[in-house]
């Protein structure tokens, strides 16, 4: 495996039937060129899997690291109300990683980009000791649209979608759905919104700083089959989306109330009653 031949590779696995809109160029010049629409605000976001970190080469496969990596991405533009458009996706890759792996970690990739028409638009290859991949996801809104973390106001209704320690509950090893359309669906609903990548505890602490409020948890949370209260909280990883609409505002189908939005200490959080730590998953601890 040489640079040439896999970029060579890594071309033709991304090539799409038909070329995203705004695509001047895609993969093959020094940069990627995009042509952005008229009244539109464009959505920036990058993330990191890393071997040992995120996945272990032993558990998990590459088409499902493929997938997990661009998956993350994807969940912020979803937590921001957007329509994800491109990904550049840079890979340093450890010695064990051959072609045919890069190729199933092409194909994990090109699986969940093709269900929300985002095209790979460029990137970048290196090597490392250990894998480590790391992926830029570009989206859109409408302009002026994006739902934000830091619109939360007194007396809004938290509600968070899905079922929470599900990714904790499974051991992390399952491919984590991006709630793209529920994003879409809160746009000019949502006061606030952002994706749980954490656990509730810390990414609630984080959403109520950023707002300058303070947060009670109260209903019974939904968690996953199997999920303790533990994973729930603090476990991480369910990119789920966690939002808060004004009080009387109709919630989609798709989520569950699970508090309300107070006055108090910025980042202040209670779980009936009581002070909850922002715990959660650190990656620097
Ligand atoms: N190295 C960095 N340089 C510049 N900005 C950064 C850097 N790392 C994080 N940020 C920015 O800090 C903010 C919070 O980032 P953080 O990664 O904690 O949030 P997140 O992406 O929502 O969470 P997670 O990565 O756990 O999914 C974001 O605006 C992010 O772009
Ligand atoms: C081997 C292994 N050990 C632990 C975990 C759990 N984990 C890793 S990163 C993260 C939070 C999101 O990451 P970030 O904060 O970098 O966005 C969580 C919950 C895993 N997936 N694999
Ligand atoms: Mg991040």
């Amino acid at each position: 495996m040489n640079e040439l031949s896999l970029i060579a590779a890594i071309r033709k696995w991304s090539t799409p039937k038909t070329a995203a809109p705004g695509v001047v160029k895609g993969i093959g010049d020094d940069c990627a060129i995009i042509r952005p629409r008229a009244n539109e605000d464009l959505l920036f976001t990058t993330d990191f899997v890393i071997e040992d970190v995120h996945f272990t080469r032993a558990t998990q496969t590459g088409i499902d690291t493929g997938w997990k990596a661009l998956a993350r991405g994807l969940s912020d533009i979803a937590a921001m109300g957007g329509d994800a458009r491109y990904a550049l996706v840079s890979l340093a890759l450890a010695p064990w990683c051959c072609h045919n792996y890069v190729r199933d970690l092409y194909q994990g990739f090109n699986k969940l980009a093709g269900l929300h028409c985002v095209q790979i638009i460029g990137g970048d290859v290196s090597k490392t000791e250990k894998l480590s991949i790391d992926v830029i996801v570009i989206g859109s809104t409408p302009r002026g649209k994006a739902l934000r973390r830091d619109g939360a106001k007194p007396g809004d209704v938290i509600y968070v979608s899905g079922a929470l320690g599900r990714a904790a509950a499974k051991g992390y090893k399952d491919r984590p759905i991006p709630r793209l359309e529920l994003g879409r669906k809160l746009r000019g609903k949502a006061t606030s919104c952002m994706d749980l990548s954490d656990g509730l505890a810390m990414d609630l602490h984080r959403l109520a700083v950023e707002s300058g409020v303070a947060a009670e948890l109260d209903g019974p949370l939904p968690s996953a089959p199997k999920a303790t209260l533990e994973h729930a909280l603090f476990g991480g990883e369910d990119y789920e989306l966690l939002c808060t609409l004004p009080p009387g505002r109709r919630a989609p189908r798709e989520l569950t109330r699970v508090g309300l939005i107070v006055e108090g200490k910025p980042g202040r959080v209670t779980l009936a009653g009581e002070s909850l730590q922002p715990r959660g998953w650190d990656p620097l601890a």
